[in-house]
C-alpha cells in the first residue's frame, strides 16, 4: 500500500481575480475550493490514475472535516490524526500573475506525533511513504529525517517531497526519491539554478551528496530532469498557457510514483510523471488520466 502523509494539510481556496489590486476591493471572476497539502494531492491524483492510497497526516475543525469528507466521496481512505485548532487555507490568487498566501499549520501536539509514529510502524517492506510538504511550526524541522531512518529500517521505500530546512535535514536519512523544484534545489545550494545546465550540475551534486537514487529536478514549463542510477533523462510537453499551476509539482509526484511502481523504464516513469505534471498545470483543477495519456502522445524525452 502507498501512504502519504501531509503533515500540514490545507483547503486550497483558489480564486481568479484579473486585474488584481493591492489596496482595492477586488472580486473574484471564477473560484475552486479543494482539499489541498502536498501528501493528500498525491493520493488525489494516484486515485485518478486508478491507484489506490492511503492519507495520514493530521486535520482540525471545521477546513479538516472538509478534507475527511470530500476524501471519502472521491473513495480516497484516510486514517487522519485530529488535532486540536482548524486545518489551514491556503489562497491562491489567479489574476494576471500568480500568487499564493499559505496559512500556518495549528498547533501539533507530542501525543499527536506519537500516534502518527505507531501508524508508520505499523507499515512493512510490501508498503511505501511519500512524505510531502512543509513541516508545522510547532515540529522539528528534523521530522522528516527520524521518519525516514524508522522506515529505511524496514527496507520501506520513501518519497520525499519538501523544501527549506526540512528537505536539508531529511536529505541526510537517505530517501529512495526527492524532487525538489529548480527554486529548491537553488536554495539547497544557496546557487542560482535557471538553467538546464545548472539543474544537471546541482541534481547531480544532490545525488552524489545525500545518496539519492531518483532524484527529479522540476522546471514548471520546462518540464523535468531526472537524475537515476542509469543516467539523466529530460521529459517535457510543447509549450502551451497553463491555466493553474497549484498542485502540478503534486501531480508529477504522484505521476512518477504511479510509473515507478509498475517497474517501467525510466523514459516511461519521467514522461508519465512530466506529463501528469502538465496536464494539471493545463486544467483547472487537477489532471484527468485521459489527459495525462493524451499528453504522453507530444511528450519529448532526452537522454543526456
Ligand atoms: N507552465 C507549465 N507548462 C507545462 N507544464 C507545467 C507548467 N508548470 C508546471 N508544469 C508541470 O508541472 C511540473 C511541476 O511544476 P513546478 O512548477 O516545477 O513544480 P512545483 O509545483 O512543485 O513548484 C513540471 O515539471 C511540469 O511537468
Ligand atoms: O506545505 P506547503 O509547502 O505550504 O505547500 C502546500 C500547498 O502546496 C500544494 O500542495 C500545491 O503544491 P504544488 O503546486 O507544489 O504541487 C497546495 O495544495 C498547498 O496549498
Amino acid at each position: 500500500m502507498i501512504y502519504t502523509v501531509t503533515l500540514n494539510p490545507a483547503v486550497d481556496y483558489v480564486i481568479e481575480v484579473p486585474h488584481f489590486k493591492e489596496g482595492s476591493v477586488n472580486r473574484t471572476s471564477r473560484e475552486w475550493k479543494y482539499p489541498g497539502g502536498k501528501g493528500i494531492n498525491v493520493s488525489r491524483v494516484l486515485q485518478r490514475m486508478g491507484a489506490e492510497s492511503r492519507a495520514l497526516g493530521f486535520v482540525g475543525g471545521f477546513t479538516g472535516g472538509y478534507i475527511e469528507s470530500t476524501l471519502s466521496k472521491e473513495s480516497i481512505t484516510s486514517s487522519f490524526i485530529q488535532v486540536e485548532g482548524d486545518t489551514r487555507i491556503n489562497i491562491k490568487i489567479s489574476g494576471d500573475t500568480e500568487s499564493e498566501i499559505n496559512g500556518a499549520s495549528p498547533e501539533i501536539s507530542a501525543e499527536n506525533i506519537k500516534e502518527l509514529e505507531d501508524q508508520l510502524s505499523g507499515l512493512t517492506s510490501e508498503d511505501s511513504v511519500v512524505l510531502a510538504g512543509s513541516v508545522p511550526a510547532s515540529l522539528p524541522k528534523t521530522i522528516y529525517k527520524e521518519m525516514i531512518h524508522l522506515l529505511k529500517e524496514k527496507n520501506i521505500t520513501c518519497y520525499l517531497d519538501t523544501s527549506g530546512e526540512a528537505l536539508k535535514e531529511a536529505l541526510k536519512a537517505g530517501p529512495d526519491f526527492v524532487k525538489p523544484n529548480h527554486h529548491e534545489l537553488a536554495e539547497l545550494y544557496n546557487a542560482e539554478v535557471e538553467t538546464m545546465e545548472q539543474a544537471v550540475h546541482y541534481g547531480s551534486r544532490l545525488r552524489e551528496d545525500f545518496g539519492v537514487n531518483h532524484v527529479v529536478i522540476s522546471m514548471a514549463g520546462e518540464g523535468a530532469l531526472y537524475l537515476h542510477d542509469g543516467g539523466q533523462l529530460i521529459a517535457k510537453v510543447p509549450p502551451r498557457k497553463p491555466l493553474n499551476s497549484v498542485g502540478a509539482g503534486d501531480s508529477l509526484v504522484a505521476g512518477f510514483i504511479y510509473e515507478h511502481q509498475k517497474q517501467s523504464t525510466p523514459e516511461d516513469i519521467i514522461s508519465f510523471a512530466v506529463a501528469t505534471g502538465s496536464a494539471t498545470a493545463f486544467s483547472e483543477t487537477f489532471c484527468t488520466k485521459e489527459q495525462v495519456e493524451e499528453l504522453l502522445g507530444q511528450m519529448e524525452c532526452t537522454r543526456l
